[in-house]
């Protein structure tokens, strides 16, 4: 069984990833963020780094794919399609140029025919989507604490995480790889509420039993 969860900066995706790996007694595998070397480059100069960051997740995103499809069970902080869809907002806000999209996306389609189980399956068995209002996200992030990610450091931040806030939900409307659920994060502190962390957990254990995967 592979779980994957999507949503926006600071939704809660890899609190939920230890969660509910932890749940279900699987392996987590997170996405590359604080020994990421190019992320704070990018930060301080989306224009001259979009490309090179995008290449840096992309590569450690397919190597952590393929190291979770030699276990059985696992669940995964962000799926591979997010990284498209952050390097494609970015690009349409002019950080990227129309050919290094075509270069990326010739890349990333050449690489998913080359994953060992493209044969049988494509895509994971369930996403797991938390929604998240622009409020709630900028409290999250405050909570953690990243320099780079506050925009009260850079207030271009605020026209960005509202870009990215908007494509999400219509990337995940029309996300059709697998199954898929949606975990609205606003009331619910899966992180420090037991109560909370149990009804989220109940939520996606409901979903995997009426797919005959749990
Ligand atoms: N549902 C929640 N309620 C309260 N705090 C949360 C919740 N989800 C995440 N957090 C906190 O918000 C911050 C960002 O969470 P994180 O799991 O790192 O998000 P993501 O991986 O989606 O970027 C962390 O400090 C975490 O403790
Ligand atoms: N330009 C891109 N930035 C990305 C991508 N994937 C993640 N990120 C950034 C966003 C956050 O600052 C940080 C970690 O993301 P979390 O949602 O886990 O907090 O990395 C990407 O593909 N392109």
């Amino acid at each position: 069984m592979m779980i994957v969860l999507s949503g926006m900066i600071g939704a809660g995706k890899s609190s939920l990833t230890t969660i509910l790996a932890e749940h279900l007694g699987t392996q987590a595998f997170y996405e590359q963020v604080d020994d990421n070397p190019v992320l704070p480059l990018f930060y301080a100069d989306p224009k001259k780094y979009a490309f090179l960051l995008q290449i840096y997740f992309l590569n450690k995103r397919f190597a952590s794919i393929k190291r979770a499809l030699a276990d059985d069970n696992n669940v995964l902080d962000r799926s591979i399609y997010e990284d498209s869809l952050f390097f494609h907002i970015n690009a349409d806000m002019g950080r990227a140029t129309e050919q290094e999209v075509q270069v990326y996306d010739e890349l990333l389609d050449n690489m998913m025919e080359e994953l060992p189980y493209a044969a049988h399956k494509k895509a994971p068995d369930l996403l797991v989507h938390l929604e998240i209002s622009y409020d709630k996200m900028l409290e999250h992030i405050k909570k953690r604490g990243r320099s780079y990610e506050q925009p009260e450091n850079d207030s271009s931040l605020v026209g960005y995480y509202h870009n990215l806030l908007d494509r999400y939900d219509a990337w995940y409307q029309n996300y059709n790889y697998s199954p898929k659920m949606q975990i609205n994060c606003d009331q619910l502190d899966f992180v420090d509420n037991p109560v909370d962390r149990q009804k989220v957990l109940a939520l996606i254990d409901e979903q995997l039993k009426k797919r005959g995967t749990l």
